[in-house]
């Protein structure tokens, strides 16, 4: 027997140990944790029973206060080490299949001998030995694994810098229990195991990559210098990938002060949402919350606007009507500089100008714009316009208070007395005659009961008045927003469209219409003057894709989570919404103001082959710095079709092929909804096919119909471009490289009539061509 056998067998031997052991550990832990269940169920049921409840009198009650909070204490302790032998018990369960992917042998200076390392997903503490027979991946000993190749290494453990040799680094592909694969590499992380993880088929959710995380993704994973790391990478070079792992890192390295929801995830849709959700549960962790900027303007805004989805922009945008003077909008409200022009503006509504609403109560004026402003602009100037605000609904709910009073004997609420519901008056009946026993006056005492019935009526009938007063209902955040947009006065002097867009805007305005480039700015500008509603508790922020963010939604985060270390993931070569600046993220330094910002430039693709890769990079204008993993395939393929029938039949045969490989996630991604809609229609009788167009839905495997905007950060088996003519405009460049990049192992672009002008520019070598 060869030496590397014999040693994979040894290493085979010691696999088996571990999870003999960690199968006794599962048993006891069965054990203990039925027992515990039965305590919990036991103190549950006896609850009662066990605490003295006597409240005769102030003793009593102090005794039977006590006796309840040991009890509730009691049960809460036997529930948190339940549950923490529960996660253990899971964590035991995943080990159990694949307890480590790598192992180090590394000898600390001083040290006569090397000590050899495994790592694995979770740590695994041997109590008989007092060893760890598992080393958790991101525990600092295992940054050496990541970091550094074979010799002198180093690594920082909580006492300080250790440093030694790294005399071995060994990687284990373990499958239910048994040695799939196993190679020695002197490199950081060998490629051949990476080879072996990018060669398989996509995934309809993203897998973690722990085993083969590279070193610079691991700089992005364990950094903690930097209050706001920005990661400015290819596409596919594994940006979410390091974020979800950056996430169980601090969810690992803070656990004494970090749960899952002190971290936050902003993605571009929900779709992409369920893409990722299975990162974080496989490594052991809780998910992070997860949502998407457009979630957070509807909860602001939906109730008093209709607003344009981004989805709805795009759409507008890619179909005939989207002209360039739209995109010129929406480029000039997503801009730093008309965030600047809100700021001053807020600045000068310090003084004056703010436009109030009249308080209204049954359609009658009961407050006036004018009091309002005369009360607000009476306040010392010195406070801040939120301060004042806040000031100025405590004043407008103690009018409203006298108002209410003076209702009370209006015959409006005669009449709805006599709407009563029984069980109001009998309610209404029974409190009195608690009041009673303290001497106050009778319900049978026919005026004190029609007091109390009005002052009811009257309650009730104010009640949405003072919560929408709470809400700030009389700022006219309409106007307040229209008075940025005055033809004579130029917000910024090289707008070229300033009069069309000032049109435009109030026009919407007056239907409470918001358009998608309206809806960030107009809640900024109301949340400058309110005060914006922060969240202290969260503690770190994720932005994916983040080259769709205009300065305005990260001024937005900044204020909402100002507690919060941001992590901000994107690739400026994938801009495909016309607010995106198209500015690098160098801006940010500047507008978030944050400690230590560090910028980290990933420029390996990992996702696709070598020859997808080559063609897409020359889609881009300066795409030369991307570089390819070395993984090869088929170069990319062209195919020009005649006619509209051919090219559903090409589209449907070309499937069917790729089905036949064993392709399982196949995406035909077309332009827009719109397209996709007819394209999906016209395959669905001939190809099992689904069409994805609903961003709520799931991904799932099979054959997909998908327009380019939403199939931005997932990937697929194969990618056929439906129709590549349409992509002309040069504003389109991006879009068509976002949807090209989406391929992992094969890609076909299909055009039909004027060739895709991007493809032009590429050199012909990097493609096969199919007439
Ligand atoms: N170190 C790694 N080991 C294994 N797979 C990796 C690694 N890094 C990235 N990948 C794989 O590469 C693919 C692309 O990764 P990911 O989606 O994280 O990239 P991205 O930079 O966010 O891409 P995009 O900008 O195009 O959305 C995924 O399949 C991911 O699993």
């Amino acid at each position: 027997m060869t030496t590397w056998n014999q040693e994979q067998q040894k290493e085979q031997k010691r696999v088996d140990q571990v999870i003999h052991k960690l199968a006794d550990e599962t048993d006891k832990l069965l054990e203990h944790l039925g027992g515990k269940k039965a305590d919990v169920v036991q103190i549950r049921k006896n609850f009662w029973s066990d605490v003295t409840v006597n409240l005769e009198d102030a003793d009593d009650a102090i005794e039977t206060a006590a006796s309840i909070k040991q009890q509730s204490e009691l049960l809460s302790e036997i529930e948190r080490s339940h549950t923490s032998a529960e996660t253990r018990l899971k964590t035991y369960e995943k080990l159990k299949s694949s307890p480590y992917f790598g192992r180090i042998d590394f000898k600390e200076d001083g040290e006569k001998s090397a000590e050899q390392v495994y790592i694995g997903i979770a740590s695994y503490y041997d109590e008989p030995s007092s060893t760890f027979l598992v080393h958790d991946w991101r525990a600092p000993i295992s940054s050496l694994y990541y970091d550094h190749s074979l010799g002198e290494a180093d690594y920082r453990a909580p006492s300080g810098n250790i440093e030694g040799q790294l005399e071995l680094k060994r990687q284990f592909m373990i499958k239910n229990a048994n040695i799939t694969g196993m190679f020695d590499t002197g490199e950081a992380i060998g490629d051949d195991l990476l080879q072996h993880v990018l060669g398989n088929q996509a995934n309809t959710q993203m897998k973690s990559i722990v085993a083969t995380i590279q070193k610079e993704q691991n700089a992005i994973i364990r950094n903690t210098t930097s209050d706001l790391l920005v990661v400015q990478g290819a596409a596919g070079c594994g940006k979410t990938s390091a974020a979800l792992q950056r996430v169980a890192f601090l969810l690992y390295r803070d656990r004494e002060t970090i749960q899952s929801h002190h971290v936050v995830l902003f993605s571009p849709n929900n779709m992409f949402n369920s893409y990722v959700a299975n990162v974080l549960p496989e490594l052991g962790e809780e998910n992070m919350e997860q949502t998407t900027f457009q979630a957070y303007v509807d909860h602001h805004l939906g109730r008093d606007y209709s607003i344009e989805t981004p989805f709805e922009q795009m759409e507008e945008l890619l179909s005939e009507k989207g002209d360039s003077k739209r995109v010129e909008a929406i480029k000039f409200k997503a801009s730093v500089e008309f965030l600047e022009a809100i700021h001053r503006y807020a600045e000068t509504l310090s003084k004056s100008g703010i436009p109030f609403l009249n308080v209204k109560f049954r359609d009658r004026i009961v407050i006036r714009s004018k009091q309002i402003s005369e009360y607000f602009y009476s306040l010392d100037q010195k406070e801040t316009v939120p301060y004042r605000m806040k000031k100025t609904v405590a004043w407008i709910l103690e009018e409203l208070k006298k108002i209410e009073r003076r209702e009370r004997k209006k015959p409006w609420v005669e009449k709805e007395i006599q709407l009563l519901d029984r069980n109001v008056y009998t309610r209404l009946y029974e409190k009195l005659e608690e009041r009673n026993k303290y001497g106050a006056d009778s319900f049978n005492d026919l005026s004190s009961e029609q007091k109390v019935l009005s002052a009811y009526v009257t309650r009730i009938a104010f009640k949405s008045l003072r919560e929408s007063i709470e809400q700030f209902s009389f700022l006219d955040v309409k106007s307040l927003y229209a008075k940025l947009f005055q033809k004579n006065k130029r917000l910024i002097e090289d707008v070229n469209t300033w009069n069309e867009i000032c049109n435009q805007t109030l026009f919407n305005l007056k239907q409470n219409h918001l358009a998608n480039e309206d809806a960030t700015p107009l809640l900024y500008v109301k949340e400058l003057l309110v005060g914006f509603q922060s969240n202290a508790a969260v503690r770190h922020v994720f932005i994916d894709e983040a080259q769709d963010f205009s300065p305005f939604q990260f001024a937005f985060i900044q204020r909402v989570f100002p507690r919060a270390n941001l992590t901000i993931l994107g690739d400026l070569n994938q801009s495909i919404y016309a607010h995106a600046s198209g500015e690098t993220f160098s801006m940010l330094k500047n507008l978030l103001n944050k400690k230590n910002p560090e910028t980290i430039t990933l420029k390996r693709s990992y996702r696709s082959t070598k020859e997808i890769v080559e063609f897409t990079r020359s889609l881009l204008k300066d795409g030369n710095e991307i570089i390819p993993f070395n993984r090869s395939g088929d170069k990319p393929v062209i195919a020009a079709v005649e006619r509209e029938e051919d090219h559903l039949n090409e589209v449907k045969d070309l499937v069917g092929n790729w089905l036949d490989k064993g392709h399982e996630t196949i995406a035909v991604i077309c332009r827009s909804a719109k397209e996709s809609k007819d394209v999906y229609e016209k395959l669905k009788d001939n190809l099992d096919v689904r069409l994805m167009i609903d961003e709520d839905a799931s991904f799932q495997k099979g054959v997909i119909v998908i327009p380019s905007y939403l199939a931005k950060g997932i990937e697929f088996d194969a990618v056929a471009i439906f129709d590549a003519s349409g992509y002309q405009l040069e504003r389109e460049r991006k879009l068509f490289y976002t949807v090209c990049t989406r391929a992992m192992h094969e890609l076909t672009v299909f055009y039909t009539g004027k060739p895709c002008p991007f493809i032009e520019g590429a050199s012909e070598n990097l493609y096969e061509v199919v007439q």
